[in-house]
């Protein structure tokens, strides 16, 4: 990639961002296996006549996750419930409520809020979310957005990240890669983006529109078993499906779903398509495991279910189900998730995205 932030070593470098949340799972002596507790998208917590309560939360900053001179407000507060948004569609789920936490700086008048809460409340509204509550405080320095979403789901509707099994289809169901180039030529200082290609791939970093009635109709389908949104990119996520269910996932470099904008903004720049969609992450896509008898018929349904761009349009351009791989046995001798080209191994690794080792 062309443009690398150079960043101080952060001291958690070794035990990285998922090291430390198991640390402060046994910090607290929560039990690794519980529907209720610490582990998948969004916590569940099991009420009555079988409704599933989901929670979810996450925190963006400015600088880390985003530039507050490279986004327009109305898409920041889009994002930011969209984020949260997504991992209630990851468990098949259905979104209810929202509390929103924000931590301003003076850079943050009441015009730009103004327009940043625009865009938050059209993306709630459309999903018929309320926002019910937070906190308000002043940052010295950088903004902090932090929004915790609840949600809905029932037994057989819920999609947990431990549900893979071994013969599954790997999918995911949208492009993969799009935002982080997006990001890159943020990086590059490319905003709003010179072609209409790039500011497609700017859009995709900046308003991802969350899967979240897919993520509704993957939910009633009971040859779908596991879900997850790619936050992090698919070598990491399908890590987390592979690591929750005990086994391990071939993906095939061959099969990723990438847009033809992301195509050529990479050749443009010199750019790796394969390594955006892998493991740039923030494509807020599902990426799902199939029973291989019933995925052909799954597509089939999902293309007459989204015949064309979703509600928002966005970055959705060809509603289906992208194979993309296989889950197999975990094997001590092979890498949870194992890159192939054309069916033999690639020589070919790749991480996700982890806060404390970039
Ligand atoms: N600081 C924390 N304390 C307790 N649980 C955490 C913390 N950070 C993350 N988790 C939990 O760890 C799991 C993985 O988190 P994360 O990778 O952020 O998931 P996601 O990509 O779905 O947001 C989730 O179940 C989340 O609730
Ligand atoms: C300025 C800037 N630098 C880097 C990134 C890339 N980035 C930041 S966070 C992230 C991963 C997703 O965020 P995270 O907080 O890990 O969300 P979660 O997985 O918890 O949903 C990525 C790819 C960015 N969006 N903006
Ligand atoms: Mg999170």
């Amino acid at each position: 990639m062309t443009t690398k932030t150079s960043k101080p070593e952060h001291p958690l470098k070794a035990v990285g961002e998922f090291g430390l949340i198991s640390k402060i799972q046994t910090w607290f002596d929560e039990p690794t296996s519980d529907l209720l507790g610490i582990g998948d998208d969004c916590t569940v917590i099991p009420r009555e006549d079988d409704r599933l309560d989901l929670i979810t939360t996450d925190m963006l900053i400015e600088e880390t996750h985003f530039l507050l001179d490279k986004i327009e407000p109305e898409d920041l507060g889009h994002k930011s419930l969209a984020v949260n948004l997504s991992d209630i569609a990851a468990m098949g789920g259905t979104p209810e409520y929202a509390w929103l936490s924000i931590g301003l700086t003076e850079k943050n008048d009441i015009g730009w809020l103004e327009q940043f809460f625009s865009g938050m409340k059209d993306l709630a509204k459309q999903h018929g979310v309320r926002l019910l509550g937070g906190d308000t405080t002043r940052s010295q320095k950088h903004m902090v957005i932090n929004i915790l979403v609840s949600g809905k789901t029932n037994s057989p509707g819920l999609k947990l990240r431990s549900s893979a099994r071994v013969g599954d289809i790997v999918f995911v169901t949208g492009m993969l890669g799009d935002s982080g180039a997006g990001l890159q030529l943020l990086l590059n200082n490319q905003f709003p983006g010179e072609s209409p290609a790039e500011q497609k791939l700017i859009k995709a970093h900046n308003r991802p529109d969350p899967c979240v009635i897919q993520g509704q109709w993957l939910g009633g389908q009971s040859a779908v078993h596991a879900l997850i949104d790619v936050s992090d990119g698919i070598a990491s996520d399908a890590g987390h499906i592979a690591a929750r269910s005990g086994l391990g996932i071939d993906l095939e470099l061959t099969k990723l779903p990438v847009s033809n904008e992301l195509t050529e903004i990479s050749g443009k720049y010199g750019w790796s398509a394969i390594d955006l969609a892998c493991s740039a992450g923030e494509d807020y896509v599902l990426l799902g495991t199939c029973s291989p008898s019933e995925f052909d018929g799954i597509c089939e349904s999902y293309r007459k279910a989204f015949p064309d761009d979703g509600p928002s349009g966005g970055n959705h351009p060809e509603p289906d189900l992208f194979p993309i791989g296989y889950v197999r046995k975990h094997d001590e001798q092979r890498p949870p998730v194992r890159f192939l080209q054309d069916g033999s191994p690639a020589p070919y690794g790749s991480r996700g995205f982890d806060h404390f080792k970039v």
